[in-house]
Formats: C-alpha cells, sequence, structure tokens
C-alpha cells in the first residue's frame, strides 16, 4: 500500500496537516508516502497511489477554491479513481461566512471519480493544533488504511 498528500497551503496551516496525516501512516503502518505541493502536482497524480489525500486551505469572496487549485479540481473530476481511498482536510478562518468551502467542494469531486472515502472530511480552523484537530486528522489516515484493507482482503 501506499499513499500521497497533495496540499495547497497559503500560511502552512494545511501543510502542517499534511504532515500530522502522513507521520500517522508512515510511522504507525511503514507505508511508503509522497507529499506534494499542490502547484508542483496533477491531480492525475493520485492514479499512481493507492491512498489519495488533499489538503486545501479556503480562500476568497464566494469562500470556496483558491485560484490555482481551480484546474487541479476540473482535472481531478475527470478521474477514474474507483480503486482508491481517499481523505480530504483543510484549513478555514470562522470569520468568514463559508468555513471551509474548499474542503466539501473538493469532497464532492472525490465522491465523482468513484473513490472510496476513508470518514468524514476534517476542517480546522487556522493551524491545527486542537487536540480535536489532531484526533480527527489522524483517524483520517488509520480508517483510509483500514478501508483500503477492506477493500483488498
Ligand atoms: C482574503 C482571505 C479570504 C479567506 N476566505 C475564507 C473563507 O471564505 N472561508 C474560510 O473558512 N477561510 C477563509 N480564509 C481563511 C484561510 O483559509 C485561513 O487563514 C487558513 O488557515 C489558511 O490556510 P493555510 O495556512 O493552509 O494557507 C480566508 C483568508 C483570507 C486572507
Amino acid at each position: 500500500m501506499d499513499a500521497v498528500v497533495i496540499f495547497a497551503s497559503l500560511t502552512g496551516n494545511t501543510e502542517e496537516a499534511a504532515e500530522i496525516v502522513a507521520s500517522v501512516l508512515e510511522q504507525e503502518y511503514d507505508i511508503d508516502v509522497e507529499i506534494y505541493d499542490a502547484m508542483q502536482a496533477d491531480a492525475e497524480d493520485f492514479l499512481d497511489f493507492d491512498l489519495c489525500f488533499l489538503g486545501s486551505y479556503t480562500y476568497g469572496v464566494d469562500g470556496i477554491l483558491p485560484d490555482e487549485m481551480l484546474d487541479f479540481y476540473d482535472d481531478l473530476g475527470g478521474l477514474d479513481l474507483s480503486d482508491k481511498v481517499f481523505g480530504v482536510f483543510g484549513s478555514g478562518d470562522h470569520f468568514y461566512e463559508i468555513f471551509c468551502g474548499a474542503v466539501d467542494t473538493f469532497e464532492e469531486q472525490f465522491i465523482k471519480t468513484g473513490a472510496t472515502q476513508a470518514a468524514p472530511s476534517v476542517k480546522f480552523s487556522l493551524a491545527p493544533d486542537e487536540e480535536e484537530d489532531i484526533k480527527q486528522l489522524h483517524e483520517l489516515a488509520h480508517s483510509a488504511v483500514r478501508q483500503w484493507k477492506e477493500m483488498n482482503e
């Protein structure tokens, strides 16, 4: 089993969460994990891995996707990831009307690919430093491994 964690992060909060997810997979399951910045990655990269994680912050007047993620989002929708497990997470800020809209938007797009959702998507405010944030990110990683094993045993 292998995994990729692709993240979009402007100020480092979502990147921190990407590292938490990756470290659980590496340390607790000895899984090979690649971590890519979305600016240097393509949605097609998901085709090469069993477990596909995407982290994105939310930005902009409509509270949805950061501009630099629009092409990535479109490309993701055209993929068949039916033999994969996915998990989505991202940082936002309760100050804004739509909290972590990018997380919901990417979750919907992943569902269209036919991939199996590991666990509910994880939204957190600013840095993932609350106990609950860390717990949910760990659970996302654990559930992805469980789901993949169930699908492949
Ligand atoms: C101009 C601007 C617009 C933002 N819009 C939203 C928003 O609509 N919804 C939300 O939850 N967070 C919004 N945020 C907050 C960011 O998502 C938040 O700061 C997040 O922690 C950034 O994550 P990063 O450190 O991974 O880049 C906005 C931030 C800025 C500066």
